[in-house]
């Protein structure tokens, strides 16, 4: 199963100043998709929106899985958000961050920490406390605590940032695995050259609103979808 999301007529409204102004879009289940545009055009806010830690001030968000049809919180089982900040305890090992976060998923079957781990390359047994961590590898595991909880709408804000250029392409080629597991993702960044090969779209805002989505590089690519993929 893999999700679909829908945007209708989205703004969201800070005072006077509107950071996305009638935003409609249908994100479609399993496909991949490259947010662009220069700093304040509103990408954050519309992953934000979509992870439901924001309300749109107008309009609705909708989370499609099959024939149900969810906002945002209803559906937040089935959503993984990695934010700019880590949010690792880092004076814990990586593997004593995924227990932790693991045991809050009771009700849900999660990976299996190591198993997090290992699927963002990050040795289990490494003793070393995440604060210790270059960035790269502090962001893979990052993404491994998203991973966890098993999330099919991936929702990834600047997973590349301040990273040296091989950890960047580990990066990517995380998100290239995941994609091609069936995970719909939504991924801002400011490096489109680095992005694209894994877009099936770009999408460009401006200002808050769309100004354009174009077919990516990977559009048309069949996905090697895996039933037996545990990312
Ligand atoms: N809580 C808030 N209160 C007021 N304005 C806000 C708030 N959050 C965001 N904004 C404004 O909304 C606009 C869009 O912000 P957003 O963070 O979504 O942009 P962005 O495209 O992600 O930028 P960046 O690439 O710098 O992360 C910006 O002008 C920002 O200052």
């Amino acid at each position: 199963m893999s999700c679909a999301v829908e945007l209708q007529e989205v703004s969201k409204v800070y005072g006077s100043f509107a950071a996305l102004r009638k935003v409609s879009l249908r994100f479609e289940a399993g496909c991949c998709y490259v947010l662009l545009g220069e700093n304040g055009a509103g990408k954050s806010t519309l992953l934000r929106m979509v992870a439901g830690l924001l309300r749109p001030t107008y309009g609705s968000v909708h989370i499609v899985r099959d024939a149900a049809v969810q906002p945002p919180a209803a559906a937040r089982h089935s959503i993984g958000y990695m934010s700019h900040a880590p949010m690792l305890y880092e004076e814990l090992t990586a593997l004593e961050n995924m227990q932790y976060f693991a045991s809050l998923y009771r009700e849900q079957a999660c990976l299996a920490p190591e198993e997090a781990l290992r699927a963002v390359g990050l040795d289990p047994a490494l003793p070393r406390a995440v604060g210790q961590f270059s960035q790269g590898m502090r962001q893979r595991a990052s993404l491994a605590r998203v991973l966890l909880s098993k999330p099919e709408l991936l929702l990834l804000d600047e997973p590349f940032s301040n990273m040296d250029a091989a950890s960047a392409r580990q990066m990517l080629a995380l998100v290239a695995g995941l994609r091609a597991a069936g995970k719909t993702i939504l991924l801002t960044t400011h490096q489109r050259e680095l992005a694209e090969p894994v877009a099936d779209f770009l999408l460009t805002l401006q200002a808050g609103r769309v100004a354009s989505l174009l077919a990516g590089a990977a559009n048309g690519r069949l996905h090697t979808r895996n039933t037996e993929a545990h990312i």
